[in-house]
């Protein structure tokens, strides 16, 4: 059964999931692909890293190894040792993504325009104490993140729901910060960022992790064309997130090359068993150039 809507442009389907009292119909057949992707997805990198302390991650890893709490590679606990080493890169990784957000109360609302299975809303909430709003194409997902919230006793502060990032449900001004986290490419910048200019408080920040192919390069490589490909993405020049910004009243105040953070983490992970093959891709693109890993923060000015 259709119900059509007018409080967003989405037309509404019958629930099928916990998610949300509705399913909204993607807006576009794009999206339905990408909800179908992010539905069927269970790669062990991502489930078995996520197991290491209930935190369920959908981005990749920052920061040095550290080869002591690794420990020798013939022991054999070594695995399960690397598996939490890529678990701790990657919640560092939402930490620093936490720690521009600027100065946030208890009162505050967050949002996260692409929260994947939750992972930094959690983090997001257990640092601020404040509430935090996830937005993902993925039932899935979203039934997911609640379901983590709950058996985490913060579901009345931490909430997914199945909701285009482009056209949510939050009121203009409503929430002191909002950030994508490697959600960005999957969207239109213009659009994106006019949504959260919509959103974000006048004086709030916005964040985004994202890789970027970069403009010194010229186009996008081999490499950055195969990662779009295995994600079925569209990842973004550095210039786009730019002039994007600057044209939605999003000043820049960081923008931080994390490409020799990220480094270590793929060096890693193509050592483990838990390997997806896009690694070669990801090292081979940040290493002659093409793709950056970036984290930017602006002003909603
Ligand atoms: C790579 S995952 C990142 C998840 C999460 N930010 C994290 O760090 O774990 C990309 C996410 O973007 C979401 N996404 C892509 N396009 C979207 C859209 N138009 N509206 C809402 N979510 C979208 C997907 O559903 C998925 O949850
Ligand atoms: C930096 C770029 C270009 C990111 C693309 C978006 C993406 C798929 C991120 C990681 O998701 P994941 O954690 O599900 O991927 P994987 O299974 O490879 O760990
Ligand atoms: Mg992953």
């Amino acid at each position: 059964m259709d119900i059509f809507v007018t409080s967003t442009d989405l037309t509404v389907t019958a629930p099928t999931s916990a998610a949300s009292a509705f399913i909204p119909s993607p807006a576009t057949p794009y999206q339905g692909d990408i909800a179908r992707y992010w539905d069927h997805e269970a790669r062990p990198v991502n489930l078995r890293l996520g197991d290491v302390d209930g935190l369920y991650h959908h981005h990749y890893g920052i920061g040095d190894i550290d080869h002591e709490a690794l420990g020798d590679t013939e022991d054999s606990a070594y695995e399960k040792k690397l598996i939490a080493e890529l678990h701790r890169l990657e919640s560092a990784q939402a930490d620093v993504l936490l720690n521009h957000l600027g100065s946030i109360g208890r009162d505050d609302t967050l949002v996260d325009a692409g929260c994947g299975r939750g992972g930094s809303m959690v983090m997001a909430h257990q640092r601020f104490g404040c509430r935090v709003e996830g937005v993902t194409l993925s039932a899935k997902q979203a039934d997911f993140a609640n379901q983590r919230a709950r058996e985490l006793g913060i579901d009345d502060s931490v909430r997914a729901r199945v909701c285009n990032m482009l056209s949510t449900p939050f009121e203009t001004g409503q929430a002191a910060a909002s950030w994508n986290n490697e959600s960005s490419m999957y969207v239109d910048l213009h659009d994106l960022f006019a949504e959260h200019s919509r959103v974000l408080a006048v004086g709030g920040r916005y964040v985004t992790i994202t890789g970027c192919w970069n403009p010194r390069y010229g186009q996008p490589s081999k490499w950055v064309s195969q990662i779009n490909a295995h994600f079925e993405c569209n990842i973004h020049s550095r210039r786009e997130y730019m002039r994007a910004m600057a044209d939605n009243r999003l000043v820049p105040q960081a923008v931080i090359d994390l490409t020799p953070q990220t480094l270590p983490y793929w060096e890693l992970r193509a050592t483990s068993s838990l390997v997806t093959g896009i690694e070669e891709a990801f090292i081979n693109s940040y290493k002659d150039g093409s793709f950056q890993y970036v984290l930017i923060a602006a002003d909603r000015v």
